[in-house]
């Protein structure tokens, strides 16, 4: 059953009548497990050498909470369906902290830490959102739909997301995941999608508002790097040519195929 295809019903909502209420369907919350144990290590060993507490959201009955917790640090994992908390406190113990909390207003720790999460689908976007416009974690492993992980580590063309965001992350597929490695299976494959913070930013934080809506007009324009400039920037052909040519970017590279260095060294020219 494809993860996305029910809009999912919120446990906090309000209660219902039994008459009322629908038939339970666990994958209204993209409650697809992880049981592939060497993808479980491979989540595990994306973060182990980052330094600071780790905190999992959507933890669902622990298959990457436990291993996390042999760790032996500081450790948060976050679950909405309380059914799955009951379970999860029972499998961890008291070493792990067990929060009954929405992954998208949780609060994170506001000094460095790690984040590691097997994302509902249906949640992916915004739980990204979410995630980097926090100012602390440091690293990010998170399982998303393959296709997702692509667009936004820049395979094949990169989204407006991630370049707005580019200059202060680092967007990486570590691997694909089979949908065999889950249960329920989903309708497609899923990826370890690894986010690191930049320790030196390619555009100064303080430019952030005013790169992401440069970097909105440049993408709202379909074409090549030089027809965007040339009409963002108010230039001529000519002279958004030579500009390219001077920042090492290919005149006729789709917008979406620059590279996170070159929108650093095309917004540092303006
Ligand atoms: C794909 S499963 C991952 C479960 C477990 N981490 C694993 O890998 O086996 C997603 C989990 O997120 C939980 N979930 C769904 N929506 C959530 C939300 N808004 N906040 C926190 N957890 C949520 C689901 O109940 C489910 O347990």
């Amino acid at each position: 059953m494809p993860r996305s295809r029910h809009r999912p019903r919120h446990p906090n909502a309000r209660a219902r009548t039994d008459r009322e209420r629908p038939p339970q369907r666990t994958h209204d919350l993209g409650q697809n497990d992880l049981v592939d144990t060497a993808v479980v290590r491979d989540v595990v060993a994306a973060i182990i050498d980052r330094r600071g507490a780790i905190v999992e959201l959507a933890a669902g009955t622990g298959r990457i909470t436990v291993p996390l917790a042999r760790l032996g640090r500081p450790l948060t994992a976050v679950e909405l369906d309380p059914r799955r908390i009951s379970a999860l406190r029972r499998r961890v113990g008291a070493s792990v902290t067990v929060r009954h909390d929405d992954l998208l207003t949780t609060p994170l720790p506001r000094s460095p830490h790690v984040m590691v999460a097997n994302l509902p689908f249906h949640l992916t976007t915004a739980a990204l959102r979410r995630l980097l416009s926090e100012p602390a974690w440091t690293r990010a492993a998170l399982i998303v739909q393959w296709e997702v992980a692509r667009r936004r580590a820049g395979i094949g063309g990169a989204s407006l997301l991630t370049v707005s965001w580019w200059p202060w992350f680092d967007f990486a597929v570590h691997r694909r995941i089979p949908s065999t490695a889950f249960r329920p299976r989903p309708a497609v494959d899923a990826a370890l999608l690894v986010i690191d913070r930049r320790s030196i930013p390619l555009v100064p934080h303080k430019e952030r508002v005013q790169f992401q809506r440069w970097a909105a007009a440049i993408f709202a324009v379909p074409g090549d790097a030089v027809t965007a400039t040339a009409r963002v920037e108010r230039l001529t052909r000519r002279r958004a040519r030579e500009r390219c040519v001077r920042l090492e970017i290919d005149p006729s590279r789709p917008v979406s195929r620059i590279t996170a260095h070159q929108w650093a060294r095309l917004w540092e020219a303006r």
